[in-house]
């Protein structure tokens, strides 16, 4: 692979806001990629996948390099040169490269990598804390399964197709996918393309949503004319699947705690032709007490530390910190104890997280039974979605029954 000087800059651009900034990855990327419209789909594809392979293996590159944050920009160039050393590609006789050494890099590369968490490339405290969650055994095949790329899974949107057709239509537009058993909804990429840009998508035949989320709003036992409550509604890629699955009847109520992410809903599920989504901003508390006692479902898809879908997320890993651990976990009691009080009685409150860890899901669930507001409450299923046992997301969902 030969290295063009424009597509290195902007990684190496992107990568100082991302690490010196603190900006997020995903963000800064699709920022970048909006830089120069002469880019095709292989530049723009080495530019997302450079930036977030050296953000993923910061700790390893970092170590072999010798460089520490902030990173001079003589200093990002050599996260590069350890990134492309290590993928076997040469380096170029740039001004930039000149005082970058390349020796010795797959040696310390062997020396680190019998360490997890130089191999693994997380810190400490994180990589502690996740044996203390999970186990050793556990904790190091999630870790090594949430380093690898994730698969690019569509679900397809019910209200205007079929997964079959969307194939075939999908199939025409370049895009070859594969079904996958047991996930009713799901279309998987052989190869991973821009999808965006199809006609398929711009006329709402399907979102990008992986296998594992798929499960969260089936989960929910929704039908068509309930009153169901999306309390953490975000974009609203569960919303949007709820009022497929309701096949456009009944009523959507999706509340979130920021405006600007119902405004993409209401934006998605205009291009999805879904019409029975209503959204609230919560403000205040009086928007979750008008409320109570209101919804056939509630399904909480609660804030949470993100660390099941590392692989989209590789940023997640250094921008994570133990206080905002902490922090996050008694949010997710309170929203479970304020919010279920929207269900009516005999309804179901699906409660869900992309997290791994225990105690952002299971054990929420247990604290939450065992209060007050939890009496009238009771476990009827639970799963625990790893990435390295799934092959997609790693995702927590319980059901409550309301008495
Ligand atoms: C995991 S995300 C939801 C993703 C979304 N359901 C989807 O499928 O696209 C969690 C959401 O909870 C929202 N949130 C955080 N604190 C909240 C609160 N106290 N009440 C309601 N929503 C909250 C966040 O803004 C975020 O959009």
């Amino acid at each position: 692979m030969r290295l063009h000087r424009n597509l290195v800059f902007a990684v190496i651009d992107t990568l100082h806001l991302i690490f010196n900034d603190n900006k997020y990855a995903d963000k800064e990327i699709s920022k970048t990629l909006k830089r120069d419209k002469r880019w095709g789909s292989r530049d723009r594809g080495f530019i997302a996948e450079t930036t977030y392979d050296i953000v993923r293996w910061q700790r390893l590159y970092a170590e072999i390099a010798e460089v520490k944050l902030p990173y001079s920009r003589p200093n990002l160039f050599r996260l590069f040169t350890v990134w492309a050393t290590l993928k076997g590609i040469e380096i170029p006789d740039w001004p930039q490269f000149e005082d970058t050494p390349t020796r010795r890099i797959k040696g310390k590369f062997d020396e680190l990598s019998k360490i997890r968490k130089y191999r693994e490339s997380v810190p400490d405290w994180l990589d502690e804390l996740g044996v203390k969650e999970l186990g050793e055994k556990k904790w190091t095949k999630e870790l090594n399964a949430l380093n690898s790329q994730a698969p690019v899974v569509l679900r397809v949107n019910t209200l205007k197709t079929s997964p079959k057709k969307a194939q075939f239509q999908l199939d025409d537009e370049g895009i070859s996918t594969k079904l996958i058993p047991k996930y009713p909804l799901a279309l998987e990429l052989y190869e991973r393309k821009d999808v965006f840009k199809t006609k398929s998508f711009k006329d709402g035949l399907f979102e990008v949503q992986d296998a594992s989320s798929q499960k969260i709003a089936e989960a929910l036992d929704v039908k068509p004319g309930m009153r169901v409550i999306d309390a953490c509604a975000g974009a609203g890629g569960k919303s949007l699947h709820l009022a497929a699955l309701m096949e456009n009847k009944g009523q959507i109520i999706a509340l979130d705690i920021y405006a600007n992410k119902l405004k993409e809903l209401k934006r998605r599920a205009k291009r999805a032709g879904a019409h029975n989504i209503d959204t609230r901003h919560i403000e205040n508390s009086k928007v979750v007490k008008k409320l109570y006692n209101s919804a056939d479902r509630v399904l909480i898809d609660a804030p949470c530390t993100g660390l099941g879908v590392l692989r989209r997320n590789p940023d997640a890993k250094w921008k994570l910190s133990p206080e905002f651990i902490a922090r996050i976990r008694k949010e997710q009691q309170n929203i479970l104890k304020q919010y279920s009080k929207m269900l009516k009685s005999g309804g179901k409150l699906v409660y869900a997280t992309c997290s791994i860890f225990p105690s952002e899901n299971q054990l929420q669930v247990q604290e939450f039974l065992n209060s007050v507001e939890g009496e009238t409450f009771s476990l009827t299923n639970e799963e625990k979605i790893l990435a390295h046992t799934s092959g997609y997301d790693g995702f927590y969902f319980a059901t409550l029954q309301k008495q």
